[in-house]
């Protein structure tokens, strides 16, 4: 269970799943007698440092959960610690910064603001509704992450590792960045729950290159293309993250190779080439599904 939000509204399960699910499968380790030939992963997360005590987040950082997921995730993490200490157990925490890619589930911000975007450009959609525009966050390509995770488990030593990309980016950002691959511009304009996302300009050659028509896409100038909806702010939100993946570069030598910029072109291809069968079914004649988070 990885959906902060859905957390909320179901705490008991995360607890269970994400808390003692983890501890279930250290004592599986153990009481099967396979501690000398095991290494276990814990894929711990930066939700950990919720409110944040440091600016950046680094393994010393200490930890202000925010969501029953975090805190789940906080047992976690410590009964890792407590086995390897214990059972002299392989056993470690990654804890990972958000990682995207264009396989990210759906309701996660990311690829709702990609997915939705396609859809605008392909005239499936008027307008993506989000919460928090102002939440910042270190997002990475989960290539890199799940090298790193390999190599976690590659290292001499059990021990505890952030990975990150140290830069953070807003998730206003994030919009403008996945509608500036379809060469649109977008400003944004109100405060709070009257914020809005307006086209103030559209590159047509761009259009043209990625094989759009402007006339049955949503993207005129003027057009409000993102709203934000209430329903998606959190009881308790983590307003900023940023990783320090320093100890992970020095002692292991590794390095993303992607740019924040590379994961969302990727993820806008992709979504754009995705939601072309969408458009393909509607043209003969067919509904289409609409998806909301
Ligand atoms: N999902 C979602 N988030 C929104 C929306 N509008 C704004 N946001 C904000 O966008 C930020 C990122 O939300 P998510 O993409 O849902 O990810 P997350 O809460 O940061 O958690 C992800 O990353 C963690 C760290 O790696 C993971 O531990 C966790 O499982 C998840 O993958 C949050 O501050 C959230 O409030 C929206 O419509 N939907």
């Amino acid at each position: 269970m990885s959906h902060v939000a859905v957390s909320f509204e179901t705490p008991e399960y995360v607890a269970n799943a994400d808390g003692t699910g983890t501890l279930r499968i250290l004592e599986a380790v153990r009481l099967l007698g396979l501690t000398d030939k095991t290494r276990v992963y814990q894929a711990s997360t930066s939700e950990l440092y919720g409110k944040v005590q440091e600016i950046p987040q680094t393994e010393k950082t200490p930890f202000y959960p925010r969501s029953p997921y975090a805190v789940a995730k906080m047992y976690a993490y410590w009964i890792t610690v407590n086995y390897r200490e214990a059972y002299n157990m392989f056993a470690c925490n990654g804890i990972l910064f958000n990682h995207e890619s264009p396989v990210r589930g759906e309701t996660f911000v990311t690829r709702k603001i990609t997915r939705a975007a396609a859809k605008i450009a392909l005239g499936l959609q008027d307008k993506l509704y989000l919460g928090n525009l102002d939440a910042k966050r270190d997002w990475g390509h989960a290539k890199d992450y799940v090298r790193m995770m390999w190599m976690i488990l590659q290292a001499d030593e059990p021990e505890d590792w952030v990975i990150a990309t140290g830069k953070t980016t807003s998730v206003r950002d994030f919009v403008k960045m996945a509608f500036g691959y379809l060469g649109v511009e977008l400003r944004f304009e109100g405060e709070g729950i009257d914020e809005v996302g307006i086209i103030d300009s559209v590159d047509t050659k761009r259009l043209n290159e990625l094989n759009l028509n402007p006339k049955s896409s949503n993207l005129n100038p003027g057009n409000i293309v993102v709203a934000v909806d209430p329903r998606y702010f959190r009881p308790t939100e983590v307003d900023l993250l940023i990783g320090d993946p320093t100890k992970a570069k020095e002692k292991l030598g590794w390095e993303p190779q992607y740019t924040l910029n590379e994961l969302v072109d990727e993820m806008m291809a992709s979504d754009l080439k995705l939601m072309k069968k969408d458009e393909y079914l509607k043209d003969g004649g067919y509904t289409i599904m609409n998806y909301f988070e």
